[in-house]
C-alpha cells in the first residue's frame, strides 16, 4: 500500500523468472508423487484460543506452487510491506489515503483488545450496548407497535455494503434465527422490491432499518421514503413513525431530517467501509434476528481472526497465504476470476458477498500514488453453492480454456442431520471429489482403457480432463457465529494483502461515481423528448423509445 508498482519489487520479477522457466513442470500429479507429505506440508490451521470447535482447515496443498515458489510469494508480501501496512491499519493510520481516513473495522470487534487512537473508537462499546438493549426488547416482544402490538417482520432497507453483508449473515446463520421474527431485505431501486415486501409485511407489527452509511443514497431514500408513505396510509400520525423506524448511519443530520429520531439512530463512523460494515450498527438486523450473543459470538471470531492476521508469521499467516496464492494465478499465470465455491447452503449467498468485498476493494488500475498499474489487480469473484454449480458452471472449470482458481469451502458437519447425515455426507462427497478431479484430471490412456479399443477418436479427446487446476479446500468443524466471522475476516485481510501487494487503495470506490451522475442528468431529462441533450445517438435513441413505449 506504500503505492509502488508490484512489479518493481524484485521478488516479482524473480516470481516472472519462475513462472516463465518452471510453469510448465509444474504439474500436481508430479508434485504430489514426489512428495507424500504435501498435505501436511501445504495446509494449516487457525483455532480461536478460546475456543477448540472455531477451526479453519486451509488446504493449498492442490496450488501450482512448491516451496520456494511459496517462499518467494512470501518475500513479494514482505517487500511490500505487508507487515508494516497491516500494523498501520491496526493503529488506525489513515491508511485510506484519497479520502483521508482510517480503516477501522477491525476496532468494531475488538473487545479491547488492540489500543486504537481514533475518533469514535471509544464510541464503539456505547452502540454495542445499544443493539443489544434494543434487539433485547424487540425479541421479547416489550417494545411495541403504534397499536401496542409486538413486532413480528424487520426489513432492512439499504444497498451495498448495507444490505449485502445482511443478507450473507443472516441466511448462513439461519439455524440461530428466530423462526418467529420474519426478515426481508429491500435494496434495488425497482419499486417491485419493496412493493413485493410491503405486500407480506402489516404496518402494525413490522419495523423499519433503514441502513445507509452516508444516508444519502438514492435507492434506500426513495425506498424508505416509499416505506414511510405506506406505514403512514394506516398509521396515519407522523409520531408513530418512532416506533417502527430505526437508522443506522454516521449521518445525523440527514437521519432526523428524514423523520427519525437521533435516539432511534445507530452510530458508526466514517472509517468503517460501507463493505467492512456488517459488524458495525449496520449488523443491527443481524442481531435482531440471531440475538445479540449470537452477533457478539460473530464479532468474537472475526476478532480472533484479525489477532492472527496481526500476530502470526507470514509463513503461518492464512490471509497472507491465500492473498498470496492468488496473486500467483491472477499476475503470471494470467488467471481472470476466483471462485467461491462454497458446499453449504446456508453459505449460498458468500460469494455474492464477497464480489462486492473484493471487486470494489481492489478493482482499480491506478497505484496510491496515481501511477497506472502495468498487471493486474483484484480478479473477478463469482460462485454458487455446490453442488448447484456442478450442474451448470463446472463444465467450462474442468475441461475449458481457461485457469479458474476456487476455494471449496464447507463444514464437516450440518445443521440438519437428516436421514442421518446422508445428504451431506453424498454433498461432502462431491466437495472432496471436485477438487481431486481438477487437479488430477484423466488422462487418455485411462480413457481409452475405460471405453475399450474400438473407441471413436473424438469421444476418447472428449473425455480427457487435463487436470492442474487450482484449488484451496477450506474446511471446520461447522458453521458456528464464530467460524462464521472468523472466516469472513479472513478474506476480508487476504483482500487487504493483495491490495498492499497492488499498491492500490483497496479502501475507496472511486469508479461508482460516475454511472451515478449521469443518471441523476438523465433522470431530469426523461419526461420530453426535447430535454434528452448531450447523449450519443445510441444513449438518446434509447430514451426516445422508452418515451415512445412508456404508459405512465
Ligand atoms: O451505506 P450507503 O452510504 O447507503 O452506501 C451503500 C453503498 O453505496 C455504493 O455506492 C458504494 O459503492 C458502496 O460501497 C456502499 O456500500
Amino acid at each position: 500500500m506504500s503505492g509502488k508498482l508490484a512489479s518493481s519489487y524484485s521478488a516479482w520479477q524473480k516470481l516472472q523468472q519462475i513462472y516463465d522457466t518452471e510453469h510448465s513442470k509444474l504439474v500436481l500429479k508430479d508434485l504430489f508423487a514426489q512428495d507424500p507429505q504435501r498435505f501436511s506440508k501445504f495446509s494449516k490451521s487457525y483455532t480461536a484460543p478460546s475456543n477448540p470447535d472455531t477451526t479453519i482447515l486451509v488446504d493449498y496443498s492442490k496450488n501450482l506452487v512448491t516451496e520456494p515458489i511459496l517462499d518467494t510469494l512470501l518475500s513479494l508480501a514482505r517487500e511490500a510491506g505487508v507487515e508494516h501496512w497491516r500494523d498501520e491499519m491496526f493503529s488506525g493510520k489513515h491508511i485510506n489515503n484519497s479520502e483521508d481516513r482510517a480503516v477501522l473495522h477491525v476496532a468494531l470487534r475488538n473487545f479491547d483488545d488492540f489500543k486504537i487512537q481514533e475518533e469514535g473508537v471509544n464510541e464503539v462499546d456505547g452502540v454495542l450496548a445499544h443493539i443489544k438493549e434494543f434487539t433485547e426488547a424487540v425479541r421479547s416482544g416489550a417494545w411495541k407497535g403504534y397499536t401496542g402490538k409486538a413486532i413480528d417482520t424487520i426489513v432492512n432497507i439499504g444497498i451495498g455494503g448495507s444490505d449485502l453483508g445482511p443478507v450473507m449473515v443472516t441466511e448462513a446463520l439461519k439455524p440461530y434465527a428466530k423462526r418467529d421474527l420474519k426478515a426481508h431485505f429491500v435494496s434495488n431501486i425497482d419499486g417491485t422490491h419493496i412493493a413485493e415486501t410491503l405486500r407480506e409485511c402489516n404496518p402494525e407489527t413490522t419495523l423499519f432499518i433503514i441502513a445507509s452509511k452516508t444516508f444519502t443514497t438514492q435507492e434506500t431514500i426513495t425506498n424508505a421514503e416509499s416505506a414511510k408513505a405506506w406505514f403512514l396510509k394506516t398509521a396515519k400520525d407522523q409520531a408513530h413513525v418512532a416506533k417502527h423506524f430505526v437508522a443506522l448511519s454516521t449521518n445525523t443530520k440527514a437521519v432526523t431530517a428524514f423523520g427519525i429520531s437521533e435516539s432511534n439512530m445507530f452510530q458508526f463512523w466514517d472509517w468503517v467501509g460501507g463493505r467492512y460494515s456488517l459488524w458495525s450498527a449496520i449488523g443491527l438486523s443481524i442481531a435482531l434476528v440471531i440475538g445479540y450473543e449470537n452477533f457478539e459470538a460473530l464479532l468474537k471470531g472475526a476478532h480472533g481472526m484479525d489477532k492472527h492476521f496481526k500476530e502470526t508469521p507470514l509463513e503461518n499467516n492464512l490471509p497472507v497465504l491465500l492473498a498470496v496464492l492468488g496473486v500467483w494465478y491472477n499476475d503470471f499465470y494470467g488467471a481472470q476470476t476466483h471462485a467461491l465455491l462454497p458446499y453449504d447452503q446456508y453459505l449460498h449467498k458468500f460469494a455474492d458477498y464477497f464480489q462486492q468485498g473484493d471487486m470494489e476493494s481492489n478493482g482499480k488500475s491506478v497505484t496510491k500514488l496515481g501511477e497506472k498499474v502495468s498487471y493486474q489487480t483484484g480478479p473477478i469473484i463469482w460462485g454458487a453453492s455446490g453442488t448447484n454449480g456442478q450442474h451448470s458452471f463446472y463444465q467450462l472449470v474442468h475441461q475449458g480454456t481457461k485457469i479458474i482458481p476456487a476455494d471449496f469451502i464447507a463444514p464437516a458437519t450440518t445443521h440438519n442431520p437428516i436421514e442421518h447425515s446422508k445428504h451431506h455426507r453424498i454433498l461432502l462427497s462431491n466437495y472432496f471429489a471436485q477438487p481431486e478431479a481438477l487437479a488430477f484430471g484423466k488422462t487418455e490412456e485411462a480413457v481409452r482403457k475405460e471405453l475399450g479399443p474400438n473407441a471413436q477418436e473424438e469421444v476418447v479427446k472428449s473425455k480427457v480432463f487435463d487436470g492442474n487446476r487450482p484449488t484451496n479446500s477450506i474446511m471446520f468443524p461447522l458453521l458456528t457465529p464464530e467460524v462464521l466471522g472468523a472466516l469472513i475476516a479472513l478474506y476480508e485481510h487476504k483482500i487487504f494483502t493483495q491490495g498492499v501487494i497492488w499498491g492500490i487503495n483497496s479502501f475507496d470506490q472511486m469508479g461508482v461515481e460516475l454511472g451515478k451522475v449521469l443518471a441523476k442528468n438523465i433522470l431530469a431529462q426523461l419526461e420530453k423528448p426535447d430535454d434528452v441533450v448531450g447523449h450519443d445517438s445510441s444513449t438518446t435513441g434509447l430514451i426516445h423509445q422508452y418515451q415512445k413505449w412508456r404508459k405512465e
